[in-house]
């Protein structure tokens, strides 16, 4: 498991840490790991040349601690100072006495336009809003130069705690980050600004950092929750999902979303509505019914609304999985059907999941809006709707109703999977992962996992049959077959 820490407990940590430790003696470790991933990006560091952007915190003293020890291997290095009057004073003298030059923000662009590597240290998690103006240059010249870039602590101008990202901030191609993840490192638009993750410890003792605020599965969580069949097992035993999708207008949902239930981990799926026919072309395994959820047989948990429309009929089965005592998964239109109310009287667990358009129509605030602020956005729907809520998109997060929860942050997304109709087998894979007996929040982010792997497995341009025929092989890729 990865775990984002917010800026307050990592505040907390570093302060009970540095009254234990040799003052400084945090920021050698931080700038040792920091030098160790340049020399690694690098190569050959004798002759290369680094470009310092540092700020008046201690995050351009990592940097500058950082380029000092790059510069006694051989380097040649240039210090653009933001502030030159209130720079980190040891960093600095360090830096100069390893043989670095020191310009201001007007001598940046053209230093980093001939470097191999450049520390961004403009700010860390002491950074409030975007950049400032006068960075505003640098972190472009940075984008465009041919050097490796690399972000101490946090891409600078991101938000460390919402992953939000207000005004300009820095693009870079790897960040190292001290002590533990910030969310903003696990969430777009900043984990966008992030690139590779590279966490280098410095002696943070968990309980002083408390619960985290974000989690991110990794393969070994994934394949631990994974629900596995028994000598005792037989498919009711396994759980039984029922799919209700589909219409007369929009018939392919139903097949798509059983496609994946049936490669979900239940042992049946039953389907419920007006395609059973298309539905058992592809799937005979399949046991379908015309009628509505109440009257199709015993299910261990619903799936609700992948192409369903907005007619009587569609309102009845949104309402009918709502009462049932099973845990229900409402996706798609049947978003549209739902109230607070009547999600927040339910006893069984209950998995809504929109994306960022559904979720802006829920929440009555503007697209644009859930995008730039994915983590409030989900935050906000949980508590509203008294259910786990999972805000598909370029950062997949599952938020608990309770909000002590850490939320999941999904890491396997590709922006290959914004193509039609894989919203649809998301849910029936994680409908079909509910019946099996996961909590809502561990079928949800497991789902999105296997979504996410399915994806890089298969071959570009996929579409969604392509998705849900690649489960079985994300399954056996996370879990290594056992
Ligand atoms: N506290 C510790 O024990 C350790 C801290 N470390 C580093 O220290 C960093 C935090 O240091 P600080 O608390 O000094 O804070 P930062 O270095 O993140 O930034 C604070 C400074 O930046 C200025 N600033 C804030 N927002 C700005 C903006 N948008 N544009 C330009 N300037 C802005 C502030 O005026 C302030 O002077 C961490 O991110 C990490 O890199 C590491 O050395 C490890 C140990
Ligand atoms: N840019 C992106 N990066 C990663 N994943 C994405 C991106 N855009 C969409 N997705 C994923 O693709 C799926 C699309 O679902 P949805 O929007 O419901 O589409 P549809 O209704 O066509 O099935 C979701 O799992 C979502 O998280
Ligand atoms: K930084």
């Amino acid at each position: 498991m990865r775990y984002g820490h917010s800026v307050a407990a990592v505040r907390r940590a570093e302060g009970a840490l540095m009254a234990r430790v040799a003052e400084g003696a945090l920021m050698q470790r931080a700038a040792a790991g920091l030098a160790a991933v340049g020399a690694d990006l690098l190569g050959r560091v004798y002759g290369a040349r680094v470009v310092v952007l540092a700020g008046s915190g201690a995050n351009g003293g990592d940097a500058l601690f950082a380029a000092a020890r790059l510069l006694r291997r051989g380097a040649s290095g240039t210090a653009v100072l933001l502030s030159p009057e209130r720079a980190h004073a040891e960093g600095l003298a360090a830096f100069r006495a390893a043989g670095g030059r020191v310009t201001g923000a007007e001598g940046g662009p053209a230093a980093i336009a001939r470097a191999d590597l450049v520390l961004d240290g403009i700010t860390g998690i002491g950074g409030k809003g975007g950049l400032r103006p006068e960075a505003e240059p640098l972190a472009e010249a940075a984008h465009e130069a041919r050097a490796a870039v690399v972000a101490v602590d946090l891409p600078s101008g991101v938000d460390a705690d919402t992953g939000e990202v207000q005004g300009a901030a820095v693009r870079a191609d790897a960040t190292v980050t001290f002590g533990t993840y910030k969310p903003g490192l696990l969430v777009d638009p900043a984990a966008e600004h992030a690139g590779a993750l590279r966490l280098v410890e410095i002696g943070l003792d968990p309980a002083e950092l408390g619960p985290p605020e974000l989690e991110a599965l990794q393969h070994a969580d994934v394949a631990a929750l994974l629900p596995r069949p028994t000598g005792e097992s037989d498919k009711y035993r396994r759980g039984v999902v029922g799919v209700v999708a589909g219409s007369e207008r929009y018939p392919g949902a139903a097949v798509l979303a059983v496609s994946s239930a049936v490669r979900g981990g239940a042992g049946a799926v039953r389907y419920v509505g007006p395609g059973g026919t298309a539905v058992l072309a592809q799937h005979p395994e399949t046991l379908v019914s015309d009628g509505s959820p109440r009257g199709a047989g015993r299910v261990q948990a619903w799936v609700v609304g992948p192409g369903l429309g907005d007619d009587a009929r569609a309102r009845t089965a949104v309402e009918e999985v709502l009462q049932a005592p099973v845990p229900a998964l409402v996706d798609a239109d049947g978003l549209r059907l739902l109230s607070p109310e009547a999600v927040r009287r339910r006893e069984a667990p209950t998995l809504l999941t929109p994306h960022a358009g559904e979720a802006a129509a829920l929440l009555g605030w503007s697209r644009e809006d859930v995008e730039a602020g994915r983590l409030r956005a989900v935050r906000e729907l949980a508590a509203r709707f008294g259910a786990t809520v999972l805000l598909k998109g370029s950062t997949t997060l599952v938020a608990d109703p309770d909000p002590a929860v850490p939320v999941r942050a999904n890491p396997t997304g590709t922006s290959w999977l914004a193509t039609a109709g894989s919203g649809d087998v998301l849910s029936g894979l994680a409908g079909s992962l509910l019946a099996a007996g996961l909590p809502a929040r561990d079928a949800g982010s497991t789902a999105a996992y296997l979504h996410g792997i399915a994806a890089r497995l298969s071959t570009p341009p996929l579409t969604a049959p392509d998705l849900a025929a690649a489960l079985p092989a994300a399954w056996q890729n996370v879990s290594g077959g056992a």
